[in-house]
C-alpha cells in the first residue's frame, strides 16, 4: 500500500498538460473568464499609449516652475485646454502652460503636471504656487508600464478580471485558451438508481456521479456523464473502453475493493490498462485505484463510499484536472495551518482526513470539524464543508486548540 505522498508523486508524474498547439480553442474575450491562456500574448502597443496627465491641473515646463512659491509664484500663459481624448495642437514654449485633465495627452514642450490645488487661475494665466517635487511629476510616461513587443501575459495562467483588463487594453478581443479537459464519469453498482427513480428495497441513489460532475466543472473541466454501470464485467468493460476513448481523464466510483462484485481493477487489466496504484494508506479512500491507458488517459477508480469518493477527488483528482488543463502554477493541492476547534482522533494506521469548515477568525484560521459521523458512508455532513484536516500516520490525537494541516477543497 502506498503512502499518500507516494501516491501523489506517482499521479502528478503521470499527468501532463494538454498540448499547447493542438488542444486549444479561440474564445471571445468575454468568454475567456477562468480559462487558461494557451500561448504568450504580446502587444504592438506601449502602455500607456502616450505621455498623459495623472492629475487635473496644468501641463508645464519644469524649468519654468521649479522655483515657484506662494510668495513668488510662477506666472504662465495658458495656450490650450486639453481634455482626455483630445490631441494637443500646440507646443508649450517657455512661460506657457496648458490646462489639462486626468488621462489627457501631454502636449509637446511640457514635461510636468502641476495639480490644480497648487495653482491659482487668473483668466488666461495660471499662478503656480508650489514647485513640483521633481521633473515629470504627475506625468504617466508612454511605455512606463509596458513596452511594445515584450511579453504581456505568459502561457499557462488563468484569465481572471485583471488579465482580461490587460487583454482588452492590448485590443486582444479573441484569445487562444486550452480547451477544457474532458472528464468521463460513471458510477458502478447494482444497487444504484438515478435520483428521479423511486427506490426499491436495497437500492440507493447514485449521488457520487452528481457530486463528481459538479466538482469536475468547478475544476474547469467538462464532465461527460456516462451513467450507472452494473457490477457485471461485460457492462463494465464496455463502459471503461468507451470512457478511455472519449476523455482525457476517467473517474469511476465503486467496485475497487475486495468484494466479489468489485471488478474495476480486473477489467482495467483486461483492457490493457496499466495499474499504478491499487491502495493508498489513507482514511477514507484506501482502495483508490489509478491506471493509465495508452500512457495518456488517466483513470481514477474512486472508492464507492461517498466520503471516500469526494476526499480522494479533492486530494488527487482536482489537482490532476488543473494540471491537465494547462495551468503552470497553482494546480497543486493547497495546505494551510489552522487551529482545530475540536479534538481529532484516529487509530494512526492511515493518513486520516477529517471534513469540516475553515473559518478565518481575527486573522487566524480555525478548523471546525463537521458534526455527526465522520464515517466514509456518511455524505450528509459533507454539506457546507470546505476543508479537510489531515492527521499523519502514527499520530492518534490532535487536541483542541492545537495546530493541524488543512487541505482547502
Ligand atoms: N473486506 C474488506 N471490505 C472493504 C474494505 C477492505 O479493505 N476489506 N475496504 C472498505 C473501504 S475502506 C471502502 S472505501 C469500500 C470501497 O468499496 P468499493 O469502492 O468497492 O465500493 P462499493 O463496494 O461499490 O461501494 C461501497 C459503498 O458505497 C456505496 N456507493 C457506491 N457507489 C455509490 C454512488 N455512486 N453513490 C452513492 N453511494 C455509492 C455503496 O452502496 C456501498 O455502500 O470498501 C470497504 N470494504
Ligand atoms: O477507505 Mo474507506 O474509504 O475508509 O471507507
Ligand atoms: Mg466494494
Amino acid at each position: 500500500m502506498l503512502s499518500v505522498s507516494e501516491a501523489e508523486a506517482t499521479i502528478f508524474n503521470l499527468v501532463s498538460p494538454l498540448d499547447n498547439q493542438q488542444d486549444t480553442e479561440i474564445v471571445d474575450l468575454l468568454a475567456a473568464d477562468s480559462r487558461i491562456l494557451a500561448s504568450a500574448v504580446t502587444s504592438q502597443m506601449h502602455f500607456p499609449y502616450w505621455d498623459n496627465s495623472a492629475m487635473d491641473g496644468y501641463a508645464v515646463r519644469y524649468a519654468d516652475v521649479q522655483q515657484a512659491t506662494q510668495q513668488q509664484p510662477a506666472i504662465l500663459e495658458i495656450v490650450e485646454e486639453i481634455p482626455a481624448g483630445y490631441q494637443p495642437q500646440s507646443t508649450i514654449e517657455p512661460g506657457q502652460a496648458a490646462r489639462i485633465f486626468t488621462g489627457a495627452v501631454l502636449p509637446a514642450g511640457a514635461d510636468t503636471v502641476v495639480m490644480q490645488e497648487n495653482t491659482q487661475r487668473q483668466e488666461n494665466r495660471v499662478l503656480i504656487l508650489t514647485a513640483p517635487q521633481k521633473p515629470q511629476e504627475f506625468v504617466r510616461q508612454r511605455a512606463a508600464y509596458y513596452q511594445a513587443g515584450t511579453q504581456l501575459l505568459p502561457p499557462g495562467i488563468m484569465l481572471n478580471g485583471a488579465e482580461i483588463a490587460v487583454l482588452a487594453t492590448a485590443q486582444c478581443t479573441q484569445v487562444s485558451v486550452y480547451r477544457r479537459p474532458r472528464v468521463a464519469i460513471f458510477s458502478t453498482g447494482n444497487e444504484l438508481v438515478p435520483p428521479k427513480k423511486p427506490l426499491q428495497p436495497g437500492q440507493i441513489v447514485d449521488s457520487n456521479q452528481y457530486a463528481l460532475a459538479a466538482l469536475v466543472r468547478q475544476s474547469g473541466a467538462e464532465p461527460l456523464m456516462l451513467g450507472i454501470v452494473p457490477d457485471e464485467p461485460p457492462a463494465l468493460e464496455k463502459a471503461i473502453a468507451y470512457a478511455v476513448s472519449n476523455a482525457d481523464i476517467v473517474i469511476s466510483s465503486g467496485g475497487v475493493s475486495v468484494g466479489d462484485y468489485d471488478y474495476v481493477q480486473q477489467i482495467i487489466e483486461s483492457l490493457k490498462g496499466k495499474i499504478h496504484i491499487q491502495a493508498v494508506a489513507m482514511k477514507p479512500g484506501k482502495p483508490l485505484t489509478v491506471a493509465t491507458f495508452r500512457n495518456q488517459v488517466i483513470y481514477f477508480g474512486l472508492p464507492g463510499n461517498p466520503a471516500s469518493a469526494l476526499v480522494t477527488f479533492w486530494r488527487f483528482v482536482q489537482p490532476t484536472i488543473k494540471k491537465v488543463s494547462g495551468l503552470v502554477d497553482g494546480w497543486q493541492p493547497k495546505f494551510i495551518k489552522a487551529f482545530t476547534r475540536q479534538e481529532l482522533r484516529s487509530d494512526g494506521k492511515r493518513e486520516t482526513y477529517f471534513w469540516g469548515k475553515l473559518h478565518l477568525q481575527n486573522g487566524i484560521y480555525e478548523f471546525q470539524l463537521a458534526g455527526g459521523s465522520q464515517s466514509s458512508g456518511n455524505l450528509i455532513n459533507l454539506a457546507q464543508t470546505n476543508a479537510l484536516a489531515v492527521m499523519s500516520v502514527g499520530q492518534t490525537l490532535i487536541s483542541s486548540g492545537e495546530e493541524v494541516q488543512v487541505l482547502l477543497n
